[in-house]
């Protein structure tokens, strides 16, 4: 049986092998293939400003608390003291800049299908853009193996240790990252019984998503990875020390998300977005380059079992707060998001009238 992504990509194949990714360790510029001009519409990032994205220590009594005013407010947020050592942090950081580092043509051997998961290639959603981004990516779906030995035919065996270890913490602490935001939207247990996998299920329900940013000889005219929201239920992702990442802010224009040694970002995916009914807002978010640092990071898109429909939660719906959205799975949500992109959340949106 397939998971719910596979059978997304399967439904909505991207042809985006066919496009040889750059050797930017190759090019004394930036191409015109690669050339964006950037967007002047935002008031200009003020860095006295005393926004900024806020951070959760995951031991603080006040949690739930701070978590549901962060979800509401900006939709992501900083966590500390999440019981993740360190030392696979680092470790995870250092095999992920191992694989990038190799030279294109061995990369290239482990090339994602169109329509598969698990493999090296470019971001899925530069089929919207017209320009390319200065980023590549590795995308692991269970395990690595197969990939990995079509990569380095000998010794891979580290690497897939890592990545699995990790896949395994990670994905136990995105699922009390996930009942933390429920019970701090009210809902209990039994109101989301469903979201827990089904007895024997072996199907993974999350992705591992290694991004690279590489060195830009000039990043006004690069960019990371463009504006975009996740597809998920929730993403963590640790971003190590280099800067780039940036959220967009109603209120302020686009707020950078200053690395903390150790920490993980939790940021709110489309589906959490249906799920809350619209009270928790997955943001738009993007990823600057820079000239002197090779920037990686590592997310993790959790998204609910394959029959499982993701609708406006009962208990947050009255007549004051009609459902804002159809059900869909995480396969239809990911054929919305092929096709329609940043309208997708738009494209099940159901017409409602708000009673006064
Ligand atoms: C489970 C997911 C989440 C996906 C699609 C699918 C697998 C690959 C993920 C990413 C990873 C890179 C950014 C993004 C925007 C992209 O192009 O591919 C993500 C996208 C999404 O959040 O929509
Ligand atoms: O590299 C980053 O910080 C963000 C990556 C990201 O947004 C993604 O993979 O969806
Ligand atoms: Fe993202």
């Amino acid at each position: 049986m397939m998971n719910s992504v596979s059978e997304s990509f399967k439904s909505n194949p991207i042809q985006l092998n066919r496009i040889i990714p750059l050797d930017f360790n190759a090019v004394p510029e930036v191409p015109d293939s690669h050339t964006w001009i950037q967007s002047t519409d935002d008031p200009p990032f003020d860095p006295f400003a005393a926004e900024s994205v806020p951070v959760i220590d995951l031991t603080q009594p006040d949690a739930v608390l701070l978590t549901r005013h962060a979800c509401e407010q900006w939709g992501v947020f900083q966590l500390t003291n999440h019981g993740i050592p360190i030392d696979l942090l680092t470790e995870l950081e250092f095999q992920t800049r191992h694989l990038f580092s190799l030279p294109l043509d061995q990369k290239l051997r482990a090339i994602r299908s169109p329509e598969g998961c698990t493999g090296y290639g470019l971001p899925r959603i530069s089929t919207f853009f017209p320009k390319l981004m200065w980023s590549e990516g590795f995308s692991i779906m269970g395990s690595p193996v197969e990939h990995c030995s079509q990569l380095w035919p000998h010794d891979h065996a580290k690497f897939c240790e890592v990545m699995e270890e990790y896949q395994r913490e990670i994905k136990d602490l995105t699922e009390r990252i996930l009942g933390l935001m429920l019970r701090s939207m009210g809902l209990t247990r039994e109101d989301v019984e469903w979201l827990k996998p089904r007895e024997g299920s072996k199907l993974p329900q999350g992705l591992l998503h290694l991004n690279s940013y590489p060195v830009c000889p000039d990043p006004s005219r690069a960019m990371g990875l463009a504006p975009h929201t996740d597809s998920s239920l929730l993403t963590l992702l640790y971003q190590s020390s280099t800067t780039g990442l940036q959220v967009h802010s109603e209120n302020v224009g686009w707020v950078p998300v200053h690395p903390i040694p150790g920490a993980l970002v939790v940021n709110i995916g489309d589906l959490m977005h249906i799920l809350s009914n619209s009270r928790f807002k997955s943001p738009t978010h993007q990823v600057l380059v820079n000239k002197t640092r090779h920037r990686i990071s590592i997310a993790y898109f959790y998204g609910p079992p394959g029959d499982v429909k993701i609708s406006p939660s009962m208990t947050l719906i009255d007549h004051k707060h009609p459902a804002l959205y159809r059900p869909v799975t995480w396969k239809e949500y990911l054929d919305a998001k092929a096709m329609h992109f940043n309208k997708a959340l738009a494209s099940i949106r159901n017409d409602v009238h708000i009673a006064h």
